[in-house]
This record gives C-alpha cells, structure tokens and sequence, in this order.
C-alpha cells in the first residue's frame, strides 16, 4: 500500500479520502495539507487520517501526491512544491489544467489528470482519467486502485476528452440536483410540505438512477414507459420540450465543456 497525500482538503480530496478509507486504504498512510486548522481537524477527526498545514511535509512524505487545489492557485502550489517532486505519481484533479502545465510547474512528467465527481464519497462516482505518456502500467494500475474507492474509473485516450469528461460527469451531479430542487419548489406550490415534496423527488432520484443502471432498457425507453398516451407525465414532458429543454441543456452542457477549455487557455496567456 503507497502512501498519499492530498494537497488541498476541501470537498473533492475528502470525497476521495472517504471513498479510500472505507475501501480499506490505510488511513496513517493519508495525509492531507490545507491552510485551515479547523478544516484538518475535521478531515482527520472523520477519517483517522494524517493532516498539516505544510503542503511540502506532505508531498515529502508520499509516494502519490493528489492535486486538489482550486484551478486558481494551482501554479503557486506546483512551483512550492517542486523540490519535494521526485518519483511520484502525481494525479491532478483540477478542471480545466492540462498535464503539460502540471508538468512544467512541478519539474515531473509522471503526471495522471483526473476529472472526480462527488458521488465519490459515497462510492457512486466516476472519474475520467487520462495519464501522460511516461505514465507506466504499474502506476495506471495504482492511480485505479486510488480512484476506484470513489466509484468507476473510465480512461481515456486523449487528454481533450477530459473537457468532455468535466462536462458530463465532473458537473453532472449538480445538474441533478437542480432538477430535484426545481420538483421540491413545485411541490411545495402544489401543497405540499416541504419534507414531503422531498421525500418524494430524492425516492423518485434514486429510484430512476437504479432503473438507468440496473434495466436493460436505455433513457429514452424508460422515460416512454412512464409516459402514457395523452396522461400526466406526457403533460410535462411536452412542456420541457416545447420550453426548449433539450436545446437548453446541450447548450449548458457545452458551457460548461467550453468553461474547462477556456481555464487551461488562460494559462497560456
Ligand atoms: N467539487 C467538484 O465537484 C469537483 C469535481 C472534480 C474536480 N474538481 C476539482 O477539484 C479541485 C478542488 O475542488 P473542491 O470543490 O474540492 O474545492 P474546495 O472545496 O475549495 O477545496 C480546495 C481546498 O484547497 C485549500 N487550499 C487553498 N489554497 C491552498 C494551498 N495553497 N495549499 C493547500 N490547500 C489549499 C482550500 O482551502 P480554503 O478553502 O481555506 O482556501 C480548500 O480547502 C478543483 O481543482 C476542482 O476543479 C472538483
Ligand atoms: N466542479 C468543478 C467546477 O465546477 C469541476 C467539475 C465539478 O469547476
């Protein structure tokens, strides 16, 4: 088992922890370094892990460093810490920074760049994953082994589809839970408690991600199935059509696609 450390321990890096501690990971085998004491004391209260405010302490320590610094302080953090960079694995989860930036900022090109949702700490995520070509087969294997504790693992070819990746699954979360909390206000319009309205757009969440994943049917098959002819849900479903849902939601999509490319342009500039 190799030792990790975490650069940043916000939401993603404790999503990751989570997903690594209850898969067995060793948790005196994490550290984490952030500039908040009441943060680390948090992260090592819930996990059992190591912790400090010093980022160099903790690459130093590691035989993995993880990224997980907001995109916008990334180069400060990999140029402070590129005397502590030897032979690690570095795996950046940052959106919107390519592995050519992490590379040159840290001095190392064993870089693997990952795009992480939040479902990770509870097991459900997925993560795109894309590894530099120096990148050897053990240390994709390791990187797996890392990322899997959050959920699925999905590699890829080449390092533009992690725009793509962001887009899709490293947002996707949030895309959900606006719908949720759009059924929730409807709800409570249509009077309903607020706890009732609740309860029953998170089942009907839950339930419909099951059936996505369990049933051999695809989405748009589902969704036909719920639809009776001139009924309710075909009420609703032609009001999100004729609104432009679709078109709506591709152009989010793209923007937030567009959004990743246009972070690792600003870099260049
Ligand atoms: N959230 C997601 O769904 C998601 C999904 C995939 C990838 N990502 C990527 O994951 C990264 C982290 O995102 P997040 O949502 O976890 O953000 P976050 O919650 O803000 O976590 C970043 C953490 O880094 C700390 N930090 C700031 N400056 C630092 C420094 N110099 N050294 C060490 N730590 C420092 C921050 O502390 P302060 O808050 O005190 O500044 C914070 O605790 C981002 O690059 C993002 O693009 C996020
Ligand atoms: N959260 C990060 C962002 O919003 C990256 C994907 C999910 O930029």
């Amino acid at each position: 088992m190799k030792k990790i450390a975490f650069i940043g321990g916000g939401n993603m890096a404790a999503s990751l922890i989570g997903g690594l501690v209850s898969n067995g990971w060793t948790a005196e085998y994490i550290i984490v370094s952030d500039p908040s004491v009441e943060r680390l004391a948090y992260l090592q209260h819930t996990f059992g892990i190591q912790t400090t405010q010093d980022n160099s302490a903790a690459a130093a320590y590691a035989e993995v460093i993880v990224l997980a610094v907001k995109p916008q302080v990334m180069q400060s953090v990999c140029m402070s810490l590129s005397e502590q960079v030897g032979s690690q694995l570095i795996i950046s989860i940052a959106a919107g920074i390519p592995c050519s930036a992490i590379s040159q900022w840290l001095g190392s090109q064993t870089v693997i760049r990952c795009m992480p949702n939040t479902p990770a700490l509870i097991g459900a995520g997925i993560s795109g994953l894309f590894a530099t070509a120096v990148v050897t087969a053990e240390q994709k294997q390791l990187a797996e082994r890392i990322l899997q504790g959050a959920g699925k693992v999905s590699w890829l070819t080449q390092e533009v589809q992690i725009d793509a990746v962001t887009a899709i699954s490293g947002s996707g979360p949030a895309y959900f839970f606006l719908l949720v909390e759009a059924m929730i206000a409807s709800g409570e319009q249509l009077g309903l408690s607020r706890a009732v309205a609740t309860e029953l757009a998170q089942q009907t969440a839950l339930g419909a991600a099951k059936m996505l994943v369990q049933s051999p049917h695809d989405a748009a098959t589902l969704r036909q199935q719920v639809t009776s002819p001139q009924g309710t849900t075909e009420a609703a479903i032609k009001t999100f059509l004729n609104g432009g849902f679709m078109a709506l939601a591709e152009q989010a999509i793209t923007a937030a696609a567009t959004r990743s490319q246009e972070l690792a342009q600003q870099l260049s500039q």
